[in-house]
This record gives C-alpha cells, sequence and structure tokens, in this order.
C-alpha cells in the first residue's frame, strides 16, 4: 500500500466515528484532506466543523460545510486529525503543515481524539521527525537557544508565517523518552507559543491506513 493509500484510507476510517447532528473538530493537513472528502460526502449528517488551520476551513468551505468559531461551541465530541508522528503510547509530534497552536486548543476542548495516520508514522521513540515549536517572532533566538541546553538542534522554519502570525522552529536531534515531561519543559520557556509535543492530551484512537 502507497503512503497516499494509507492516508486515504486513515481519513475515510475516521468517518465511523461521526455521528448524525455532530459539530465535529477538523485537524489539518493532506490525511485530513481525505477525512474532508469524506465528510463532505455526508455533509448533511453533521451541524458544523470547527477548523483548525485557514487552509483546512477553505477546503469545508468548498464541500459546503458549514463553520462555526470555537468560542461559539462547548466541548466536542470529536476531533479528528493527523499527525507526523505518532509512538505506542499515542503520543505525538504534529505541525509539519504549521497548525500546530489552533490545533492543539481543539484537540483540548474534544472528548474524544481520533488520530489519523498511514502507516509510516509509526514510531518506537517520538523524535525522528524534527519537533515543531511556535514561536513569538522577537523570541525566536532566546527560544532556540534554551533548546539547545535541551539537547536539541532548531532550525528556523524560514519563511513560515502561522495562522496566528508567529515563527516556527524545527528541533532536530531529539530522542525524546518521556514526552510529557519534555511538552511540559518547552511550554514553560517564554516566548514558545505551542510546542508539537502532544503528550499531556494524547489522541485516544490511532487509526492507519491497515483497519481498512
Ligand atoms: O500542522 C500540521 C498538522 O499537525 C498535520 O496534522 C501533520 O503535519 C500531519 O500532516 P499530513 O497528514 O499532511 O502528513
Amino acid at each position: 500500500m502507497s503512503q497516499e493509500e494509507g492516508k486515504r484510507r486513515a481519513g475515510r476510517a475516521a468517518m465511523r466515528f461521526v455521528e448524525p447532528g455532530m459539530i465535529v473538530g477538523v485537524g489539518t493537513g493532506s490525511t485530513v484532506a481525505h477525512f474532508i472528502d469524506a465528510l463532505g460526502e455526508r455533509r448533511g449528517d453533521i451541524e458544523a466543523a470547527v477548523s483548525s488551520s485557514e487552509q483546512s476551513s477553505r477546503l469545508l468551505r468548498e464541500r459546503g460545510i458549514p463553520l462555526v468559531d470555537l468560542n461559539s461551541v462547548g466541548e466536542l465530541a470529536l476531533y479528528v486529525d493527523g499527525a507526523d508522528e505518532c509512538d505506542p503510547n499515542r503520543c505525538l509530534i504534529k505541525g509539519g503543515g504549521a497548525a500546530l497552536t489552533r490545533e492543539k486548543i481543539i484537540a483540548a476542548v474534544s472528548r474524544q481524539f481520533v488520530c489519523i495516520i498511514d502507516p509510516s508514522k509509526r514510531v518506537e521513540v517520538l523524535g525522528r521527525f524534527p519537533l515543531p515549536v511556535e514561536v513569538i517572532p522577537m523570541a525566536r533566538s532566546h527560544v532556540a537557544r534554551q533548546l539547545v541546553l535541551l539537547g536539541g538542534q532548531p532550525v528556523w522554519r524560514d519563511g513560515v508565517v502561522t495562522d496566528n502570525g508567529n515563527w516556527i522552529l524545527d528541533v532536530h536531534n531529539l530522542r525524546i523518552t518521556d514526552p510529557v515531561a519534555l511538552e511540559r519543559e518547552i511550554n514553560q520557556i517564554v516566548g514558545v507559543v505551542t510546542v508539537g509535543l502532544f503528550a499531556q492530551r494524547r489522541a485516544d484512537v490511532v487509526l492507519t491506513g491497515e483497519d481498512g
């Protein structure tokens, strides 16, 4: 099975968690794009979507799916999103598409987080994929120095501005054996908006293309 086929199957498999009348939290990325396609085919069933990025909002609008602001809804029953890496404990690295902050917010208010990945995203230990960190632009150098002290090698994703107007550092050479502790530690660096480690609020369910 190709990686693209794995993404397509995982995206479509998430539809079994969608129930009539739901407001669905929708993540970002190429795997989520397949989920949005499938959601569009059943748009009459759901009430609306809460989107995690401008990119996903555009795709949702194109498929006629109404969007609602997260502030106008309470808790969400379901959040569906992709990931860049997933460990055996369902801890994730996310943010390869720079959408990590809004994604983390939606994950935090959702009762069930269904993560859709192709099988190549499964790893024993997180860190092969560089860990994205969204930073306030003026704090970039300060945060980078602190990340070096934690053993990483941060690289500025030059030219990328997040939907929130911030910048991204991608941290290479980390072997993340304690994702919860590292998430807490990086969150405490002044100038960090969000770290792309989803460990405290990790996925509840992981679907790979192999699930059919
Ligand atoms: O910022 C982007 C998101 O965290 C994506 O969910 C993640 O990068 C995976 O994207 P894709 O499905 O395109 O591999």
